[in-house]
C-alpha cells in the first residue's frame, strides 16, 4: 500500500476549491437535471443504492474518483485481496474476504493457500450446526439443545447478535439464542435465569481467548453449569470454543475437538464470516449462513473488479469522505427501516469507529484532516420521534443512510406501507426542507394573525439541503444482508485507504484495559488509594466508602 497524504494530491486541492465554489448549491436545484436519479443510483442484485440526494455534481464526483486514483486505491484493494500484510502495525494480512470466497480460488498468505483450512472449518461448522438444528446434539441428560448462549464481546458478539436478529425470521423455532457480552454480572445472571443447564449450549467466542469480560463470563457460566451437572465430563457436551488460541481453549477445559478455529488474519470486527459465525449457522441453519457468505462474496467481486464510477462501496466511501472532509460533517447516521435490523448501526459503530477512528497516518504522523466519523443510529420510525429533530433543524450536518426492504417479513395490515411512507418522506424532507414563504402561507391559511406568523414562522422553517443515501432492498434475506455488510466493510476500507491510516488495528482500546487491570487489586481491602490523580483517587475511595457504609 502506498503512503500518500491525501491532502497533497491535486484532487484534494481541487475538491477544496469546489467545496468553496459550490457552497450555496442545493441538492434540490441539482434535481433540475432530470437524469440525476438514473445517473446517481446503482443496482446490485436486489439492492438499489440511491446517492442522488447528496451535495455532489458531476465535477465533484469526477474529482472524487481522481482522488481515489491519485491515492492508489486500486492497488490497496488488490493488496488486501491478495493477502499482503496490510495490517502493518500487527504484521498481519487482512483476509475476511477469503472466509467467504465461494469461488474457492486459492488465496495465499505467505505462500500458503488458506482455502483448504477455511473449507475444513466450514465443513466442521456445517456438521455441528446440522446436528444442533436436527436435535441430534444431546446434552448430558440426553436431551436435545434448546437454548444457546454466546459469550463474547466486541467483534465476537456484535456480528452474531446483529445477524441473528436481522435474520430472525429464518430462525429454527425449536432453538433460542442469547448473547452475553457485558462483564456486569447482571448480563450473565439474567441470562442464566432463562435457560436450563440440561438443554443449553455455550459458545465461548473470543479470538484471543484472553479478553477479561469474556473469560469472566465464561468461568461464571462454567461454574453455574457444573453446579447442576456435577461432572466435568459433561462440559464437552455443553461448551464449544470459537477462537484462534487453542492453548487457552484447552486450559479453560474445553476439548479442542469442540473448538472451531480461525486465524490471525481475521480482524475481530470482521469475524462473523469465520467460526465466530457458528451461532448464526446454528440459529438460522447452515444453508442460510452459506447464503450470507455468498452475498458477501458477490459484493467482494463487485468491489474488486468494477470501475470506480460504478463501484458501490467506492462511491459511498467517496461521498462520505466529501461530507466529512469538505462539508464538515463529523458523524453519520445509519437508519434501518426494518425492526429486525435494530443492531445494524451498533455493529457498524465498531466496524467503522474501531477501523477508522485514528489520528495517526501510515507514516506515523498526526493527520491534519478528519478521519472516521462518529457512527450512530436507531431503526426508523423510532428515531424520528427521538433525535430526527436535530437532523432536520440542528446545527450539525448529519449525513444519513436510510435502509429499507420493499417486502416485509411481517406483512401485518398496512404497517409496511406506513413504514415506507416515512422512509420516503424523510429523505425528501431533509433535501427540500420548507422555506419561510411556505411556512408563512401555511400559517396564514390556518388563520394565524400577522403577529403570530412573524413570531412562529422562523421556528417552522427547515433549511433542507441535508444529504442522504437511500438503500432499498427487495427483502432482508441472508444473501442480501451478506452483500450489504460487505458493502459497508468495503466503504470503511476505501475511506481508510484514502485517509492513509491503518484500518485493521485497534490500539486505542488498549490503554483503558491496562489501567483497569492495575486498578482491580486496589478495589479490595480497606486501604485508601493514593496512586492516581486526585479525581481517580477520590472516586475509588468514595466507592470503597459507599460499599462499607
Ligand atoms: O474476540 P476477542 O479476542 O475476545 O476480542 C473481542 C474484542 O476486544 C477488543 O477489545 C477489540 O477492541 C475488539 O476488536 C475485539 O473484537
Amino acid at each position: 500500500m502506498k503512503n500518500t497524504n491525501p491532502t497533497q494530491t491535486d484532487a484534494w486541492k481541487k475538491l477544496l476549491r469546489l467545496a468553496e465554489k459550490k457552497k450555496d448549491q442545493t441538492i434540490k436545484a441539482l434535481f433540475e437535471d432530470k437524469l440525476r436519479f438514473d445517473k446517481y443510483s446503482a443496482r446490485f442484485e436486489d439492492i438499489l443504492v440511491d446517492y442522488s440526494k447528496n451535495r455532489v455534481d458531476d465535477e465533484v464526483i469526477q474529482t472524487l474518483f481522481e482522488l481515489a486514483t491519485e491515492t492508489d486505491l486500486k492497488e490497496a484493494i488488490d493488496s488486501m485481496f491478495s493477502g499482503e500484510h496490510i495490517n502493518q502495525t500487527e504484521d498481519r494480512a487482512v483476509l475476511h474476504t477469503a472466509l467467504r470466497n465461494r469461488s474457492n480460488t486459492p488465496v495465499k498468505v505467505e505462500g500458503k493457500d488458506v482455502m483448504p483450512d477455511v473449507n475444513a472449518v466450514l465443513a466442521q461448522m456445517k456438521e455441528f450446526s446440522d446436528k444442533i438444528n436436527a436435535g441430534d446434539w444431546k446434552g448430558y441428560t440426553g436431551k436435545p439443545i434448546k437454548s444457546m448462549v454466546n459469550i463474547g464481546i466486541g467483534g465476537s458478539d456484535l456480528g452474531p447478535v446483529m445477524v441473528t436478529e436481522a435474520l430472525k425470521s429464518y430462525q429454527n423455532e425449536n432453538l433460542e439464542i442469547f448473547f452475553v457480552s457485558n462483564v456486569d454480572g447482571t448480563h450473565i445472571a439474567e441470562t442464566l435465569k432463562k435457560v436450563d443447564p440440561e438443554t443449553t449450549l455455550f459458545f465461548i467466542a473470543s479470538k484471543t481467548f484472553t479478553t477479561q469480560e469474556t473469560m469472566t463470563n465464561a468461568h461464571s457460566a462454567r461454574s453455574w453449569f457444573l453446579e447442576h451437572a456435577k461432572d466435568e465430563a459433561a462440559i464437552a457436551k455443553h461448551f464449544v470454543a470459537l477462537s484462534t488460541n487453542s492453548e487457552a481453549v484447552s486450559a479453560f477445559g474445553i476439548d479442542t475437538k469442540n473448538m472451531f478455529a480461525f486465524w490471525d488474519w481475521v480482524g475481530g470486527r470482521y469475524s462473523l464470516w469465520s467460526a465466530i459465525g457458528l451461532p448464526i449457522a446454528c440459529t438460522i441453519g447452515f444453508d442460510n449462513y452459506e447464503k450470507l457468505l455468498e452475498g458477501a462474496h458477490a459484493m467482494d467481486k463487485h468491489f474488486q473488479s468494477v470501475d470506480f464510477d460504478s463501484n458501490i462501496p467506492v462511491i459511498l466511501a467517496l461521498i462520505g469522505l466529501w461530507n466529512t472532509n469538505f462539508l464538515g460533517a463529523t458523524s453519520e447516521a445509519i437508519l434501518p427501516y426494518d425492526q429486525y435490523m435494530h443492531r445494524f448501526a451498533a455493529y457498524f459503530q465498531q466496524g467503522n469507529m474501531e477501523s477508522n477512528g485514528k489520528y495517526v497516518s501510515r507514516n506515523g504522523e498526526k493527520v491534519d484532516y478528519s478521519t472516521g466519523p462518529i457512527i450512530w443510529g436507531e431503526p426508523g420510525t423510532n428515531g424520528q420521534h427521538a433525535f430526527y429533530q436535530l437532523i432536520h433543524q440542528g446545527t450539525h450536518l448529519i449525513p444519513c443512510d436510510f435502509i429499507a426492504p420493499a417486502i416485509s417479513h411481517n406483512p401485518v395490515g398496512d404497517h409496511h406501507p406506513i413504514l415506507m411512507s416515512n422512509f420516503f418522506a424523510q429523505t425528501e424532507a431533509l433535501m427540500n426542507g420548507k422555506s419561510l414563504d411556505e411556512v408563512k402561507a401555511e400559517l396564514a391559511k390556518a388563520g394565524k394573525s400577522e403577529a403570530e406568523i412573524e413570531k412562529l414562522a422562523p421556528h417552522k422553517v427547515f433549511e433542507g439541503n441535508r444529504p442522504t443515501n437511500s438503500i432499498l432492498v427487495k427483502k432482508v434475506d441472508p444473501f442480501t444482508l451478506g452483500a450489504l455488510l460487505a458493502m459497508y466493510e468495503h466503504k470503511i476500507f476505501t475511506q481508510g485507504a484514502i485517509w492513509n491510516i491503518f484500518s485493521f488495528d485497534q490500539w486505542g482500546v488498549e490503554l483503558g484495559k491496562v489501567l483497569a487491570k492495575n486498578i482491580l487489586p486496589e478495589l479490595s481491602g480497606d486501604d485508601k488509594v493514593s496512586t492516581h490523580d486526585a479525581s481517580t483517587n477520590g472516586l475509588i475511595n468514595s466507592y470503597k466508602a459507599m460499599r462499607k457504609g
